[in-house]
Parts: C-alpha cells; sequence; structure tokens
C-alpha cells in the first residue's frame, strides 16, 4: 500500500467539454469547447452520489456510476485504497448527443481522485488512463488539456500535440433532442473503405491540422470533409447532410458532426461571419426535417479541468455536495 496523502477537504473539478473529429480526424481531432461539467469528490464513511440539474437523467446513482469508478481506477493504480466517497456531478453538456459528456465525467473523475490522493499520477497516466477507458483520445484529450489536440492512440499508448485554437472562431452547435449513443453511432461503420477514401481522409486531416494550427481559417471548408465516418452516420441525423453540404454558401467556414453526433457543429468568424444567417440556416433545415434542436454558440475553451479544494470545516463550504456544485460556477470560474 502507497504512503498516501490523503487530503481532507472536498474537491472540486470543472471541465470542458469536447467535440471530436472536426470532420476527417475521426479519433484523432478534438477540441474542447466552452460548456462544462463539474466534479465534485471527498472521502466519506458512505457513498453517496449527487446529481445536480436536468442533463443527467438516468445515470447511476450508485458504485455504477463512471464517476466513481473511475476514482476507483485511479486509487488502484495509485495502490491507495480510498472506497467511499462523497460525490457530487453538476453537468451543462447534454448526454450522448456528441458533446463529450462521457469524457467530460471520465476526466474529471480521473482529476478530483488524484487531486485527493496528493497527485499521486501525473498527467500523462490519466491521458494513458482517459483514453484506455473512453477507447479513443479525441475527447478526453481535449477535456484534459483544453484547446485543438491532435492524438494518435495505437491500443497501447496514446501520444497528443496540443495546439491553440485559432483566434476569432465561434462556434454553433445544433443539439436534436433526440439522443444518438456512440455505440450505435459507430456500430453503422463499415469494416473496411477503399484506398480512395482512407487518401481522402488522411489528406484532409493532416491539411485540417495545419489549417488549425497556422489559423488558416479560409481553408477549413475544404479540409473539414470526411469519407470515413459522416457518410455512414448521416442516415442516423436527418438534415445532417444537408447542413454540411451548404453550411459554406450561408456564411459557415465549415460545419461536421460533432463526434458521434447527433450534434452538428458549424464554425463561423467571429469578426467577418453573419451569426444570424448561419443559425437561421441551421434552424430551417432541421425544422424541415421535423427536428427539434437547441442551438448554442460556444467558443473553443483554451485550459483543461479547473481544479478548487476547499476545506469543509470553513462555514461558507458547509454545503451539501448539489449545492456546492451550484455555487461552484462562482467558485471555480465561469
Ligand atoms: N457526468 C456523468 N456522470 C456519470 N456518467 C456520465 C456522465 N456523463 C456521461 N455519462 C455516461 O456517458 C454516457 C454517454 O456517453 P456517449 O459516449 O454515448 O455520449 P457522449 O460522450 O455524450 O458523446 P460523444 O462521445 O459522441 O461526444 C451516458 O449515457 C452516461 O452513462
Ligand atoms: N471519435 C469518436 C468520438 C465519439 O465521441 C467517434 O466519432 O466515434
Amino acid at each position: 500500500m502507497r504512503n498516501a496523502n490523503i487530503k481532507s477537504g472536498r474537491v472540486v473539478v470543472k471541465v470542458p467539454s469536447s467535440t471530436a473529429n472536426l470532420g476527417p480526424g475521426f479519433d484523432s481531432l478534438g477540441m474542447a469547447l466552452s460548456l462544462f461539467a463539474w466534479v465534485s469528490m471527498a472521502p466519506a464513511e458512505k457513498t453517496r452520489i449527487t446529481l445536480v440539474g436536468d442533463n443527467l437523467q438516468g445515470v447511476a446513482e450508485d458504485k455504477t456510476n463512471l464517476v466513481y469508478e473511475v476514482a476507483q481506477a485511479v486509487f488502484n493504480k495509485a495502490g491507495i485504497e480510498l472506497p467511499e466517497l462523497d460525490i457530487g456531478i453538476r453537468s451543462d453538456i447534454p448526454l450522448t448527443r456528441g458533446l463529450g459528456s462521457s469524457a467530460s465525467a471520465i476526466v474529471g473523475a480521473l482529476v478530483a481522485a488524484n487531486t485527493l490522493i496528493g497527485q499521486a499520477l501525473t498527467d500523462d497516466e490519466l491521458f494513458q488512463m482517459a483514453t484506455a477507458l473512453e477507447k479513443h483520445p479525441d475527447n478526453v484529450g481535449a477535456s484534459l488539456f483544453g484547446g485543438i489536440v491532435v492524438a494518435a492512440w495505437d491500443g497501447l499508448r496514446a501520444e497528443y500535440i496540443r495546439i491553440e485554437p485559432p483566434a476569432l472562431l465561434d462556434v454553433l452547435v445544433a443539439i436534436p433532442e433526440f439522443e444518438l449513443s456512440t455505440k450505435k453511432a459507430r456500430n453503422v461503420l463499415p469494416e473496411q473503405i477503399s484506398m480512395k477514401d482512407a487518401v481522402f481522409n488522411v489528406t484532409h486531416s493532416s491539411l485540417l491540422t495545419a489549417a488549425l494550427a497556422t489559423g488558416r481559417l479560409d481553408l477549413l471548408g475544404h479540409a473539414m470533409r470526411d469519407r470515413l465516418h459522416q457518410p455512414y452516420r448521416a442516415s442516423l441525423i436527418p438534415g445532417m447532410e444537408k447542413i454540411l453540404h451548404e453550411a459554406t454558401e450561408n456564411g459557415a467556414l465549415g460545419a461536421v458532426l460533432s463526434g458521434a453526433g447527433p450534434t452538428l457543429l458549424l464554425l463561423a468568424d467571429s469578426e467577418n461571419s453573419d451569426k444570424r444567417i448561419i443559425e437561421a440556416f441551421v434552424k430551417k433545415v432541421m425544422d424541415n426535417e421535423g427536428i427539434t434542436i437547441t442551438t448554442r454558440w460556444l467558443e473553443p475553451c483554451l485550459h483543461g479541468p479547473i481544479v478548487r479544494l476547499v476545506d469543509e470545516n470553513d462555514a461558507d463550504y458547509k454545503l451539501e455536495p448539489g449545492q456546492l456544485l451550484r455555487s461552484a460556477e462562482a467558485e471555480v470560474g465561469a
């Protein structure tokens, strides 16, 4: 058993959501977004899990909860026993919509648990664990490091490089009311693709990465095209094909399926794009398909998790986990 430096207070972690793939960078490119989840964690006599807000319906409130399980994986790896936890989770990230809700929960749990045990694991160990749990590094990399992450995982080890997102990039997400699990959206993908389509994706993903790294917003429309996953997923998301094909004619820099979907993501130039036209176009297409969507303008999030250790003996923090998370926005930063 490792000599643990277990913190006595409560850890509160704010984690960004993420979009994966950015079109051709399937399982490789991710970008953190300004929509957040919070995980709070403290050692306890008996495990309690408190869910806050409307976005966590159906999430387990016992020891099968993803956040609890991931925390235990951290303690196991560090050789520390901490079986009972008081956990609070608040999320503004809708579940199973392609905005990395599971990745943010995994990253929040990893960082909170690791903070509780005095940073026993390195950032690299957390990234390797997160990738193995999520099975691809794009969402977890973005939530863990912020900005844009270019990552590759060979099933054993993941490597990444973080890129600072171009300035002046606005992000419209159109979130359908229906859910689409990553599992279902991966099941429609073919086992094999043609050399022609493979070459298309390698070249476009490389161009996209270079365009993002050098701020060439003018190339995004060309570079964000994909033949590896979006064409196969289109049947699951009415309106997607039209939005992807016509986005640039309607003022966007480019449009893609966000992660495994069903959310659609459109990029805009915050100084030169007419955001009203882009949003009206998306709403009209989805309305014609009879799909109800929520639209939100977001920005790339430049930071990974923000961590705060609070002393529960402090009168200000004598709060239930739920209340603490409600005030977490103010405490841990907007
Ligand atoms: N905050 C959370 N706490 C516990 N479990 C969560 C939390 N957020 C997500 N999950 C789990 O993750 C599942 C959603 O994962 P899934 O990969 O299907 O979608 P996603 O992560 O929202 O989308 P994508 O991976 O395409 O971006 C939920 O059904 C739930 O089981
Ligand atoms: N790269 C993954 C992301 C899922 O969130 C996919 O598209 O299946």
